[in-house]
C-alpha cells in the first residue's frame, strides 16, 4: 500500500500543502482531483522525490519511501521530460536501461509498449515529429517499461482525443489488475469516475474529500426526478421539492424520501413518464466538495 501521510509543503510563505494525506492499495486505481493550485503536483513531486516535504511522509508496503523503492516507480511528470531530438524506440528502450533492464528485456518492453500504444510505425521517428497526444504516448511508454510497482501519473489524459484516452485506460487498466496501485490527476472528472475506484479531493492543501465514488456519493443527498405528463393543475401542491411545468410536462425534483406517497400523486394526476433516483455526479460532489 502506498500511504501519502500528513504532507506539509510551503514555497515561500504561500502554503501548498497543509495535511494532504491518502493511501493507494495494490490494484486500486485513485483519481486523484482538485482546482488549478490545489496542490496535486506538489503531492505528485513530493511523492517520487523531486521534492522534500517540510513535515510528513510518503510510505510504501509499511515503510518510509526510499531512492531504491523509487527506482521501481513508475512517473509521468507534469513538465514532461522526453528527449525531443531521440528516437521513439531507442528513448524507451533507453529509459528501461536506466530503470536497470538488461538490453533484450529493455527492447521487448518497448516492442510490446509500443504496439500497446499504436506506436510501432512511429518507433524510428524523432519524438519532436510527434503530435503531442503521440509524445504523451511516449511519455506513458517510459513510465510503463521497467514494469512498476507503483504508477504515479501527473495528469496523463489531458490533451489527448478519445480513442488515445481509450488506449491509456486500458493499459492503466491492465497494470491495475495485475496489482498496481495507480494514482492520476486529472480535471476529466468524468473519466475519473469511469476509471477509479477511489477518488480524493484536494482544496487548497487540504483533503476535503476521500473514498469510492459510492462513498462520496453515499454523502450526498440523491433527488427524486418525476416526469408527469398532462398532469392537473396543482397536483403537487404541499410536495417537498422544486416543480417545473415544460409545455406538458410537469418535472418535479426533491431529495429522495418519501417516493411512494409522491408515486400515488404522480399516477393519480397524470401520465407518468419518469420516476427515478438521480444520483449525484462526480462534477456535483466535487463542486459542494471546494465550494
Ligand atoms: N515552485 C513553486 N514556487 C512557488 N509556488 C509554487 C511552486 N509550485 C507550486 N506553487 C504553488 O503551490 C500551490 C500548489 O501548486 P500545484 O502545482 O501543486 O497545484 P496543482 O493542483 O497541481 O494545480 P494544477 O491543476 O493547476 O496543475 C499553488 O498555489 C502554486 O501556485
Amino acid at each position: 500500500m502506498l500511504e501519502i501521510r500528513e504532507l506539509r509543503k510551503r514555497y515561500a510563505d504561500k502554503v501548498a500543502l497543509d495535511g494532504v494525506a491518502f493511501a493507494v492499495r495494490p490494484g486500486e486505481m485513485f483519481g486523484f482531483v482538485g482546482a488549478n493550485g490545489a496542490g496535486k503536483t506538489t503531492t505528485m513531486r513530493i511523492v517520487m522525490g523531486v521534492l522534500r516535504p517540510d513535515a510528513g511522509e510518503v510510505a510504501w508496503q509499511g515503510r518510509p519511501l526510499g531512492a531504491a523503492d523509487r527506482r521501481r516507480f513508475g512517473y509521468m511528470p507534469e513538465e514532461r521530460g522526453l528527449y525531443q531530438k531521440m528516437r521513439v524506440g531507442e528513448q524507451v528502450e533507453y529509459f528501461g536501461r536506466l530503470h536497470g533492464l538488461s538490453q533484450p528485456k529493455a527492447r521487448r518492453a518497448t516492442d510490446e509498449l509500443l504496439e500497446r500504444l499504436s506506436l510501432t510505425e512511429r518507433r524510428a521517428d524523432a519524438v519532436e515529429a510527434l503530435s503531442l497526444g503521440n509524445q504523451q504516448r511516449v511519455q506513458l511508454a517510459v513510465a510503463l517499461v521497467h514494469d512498476p510497482e507503483v504508477l504515479v501519473l501527473d495528469e496523463p489524459f489531458s490533451g489527448l482525443d478519445p480513442i488515445a484516452v481509450d488506449a491509456l485506460a486500458g493499459v492503466l487498466q491492465e497494470r491495475c489488475r495485475g496489482g498496481v496501485p495507480v494514482i492520476f490527476s486529472s480535471h476529466q472528472l468524468e473519466l475519473v469516475e469511469r476509471l477509479c475506484d477511489a477518488v480524493g479531493i484536494v482544496s487548497a492543501g487540504r483533503m476535503v474529500a476521500s473514498g469510492t465514488v459510492e462513498e462520496l456519493r453515499a454523502a450526498e443527498s440523491s433527488t427524486l426526478r418525476v416526469v408527469v405528463r398532462d398532469a392537473q393543475p396543482g397536483w403537487a401542491d404541499g410536495l417537498p421539492g422544486r416543480l417545473t411545468v415544460n409545455g406538458d410536462r410537469h418535472v418535479l425534483l426533491v431529495e429522495a424520501g418519501e417516493d411512494q406517497e409522491i408515486l400515488h400523486r404522480a399516477i393519480k394526476a397524470g401520465h407518468v413518464e419518469h420516476f427515478g433516483v438521480e444520483h449525484p455526479t462526480l462534477t456535483e460532489i466535487f463542486k459542494e466538495a471546494v465550494a
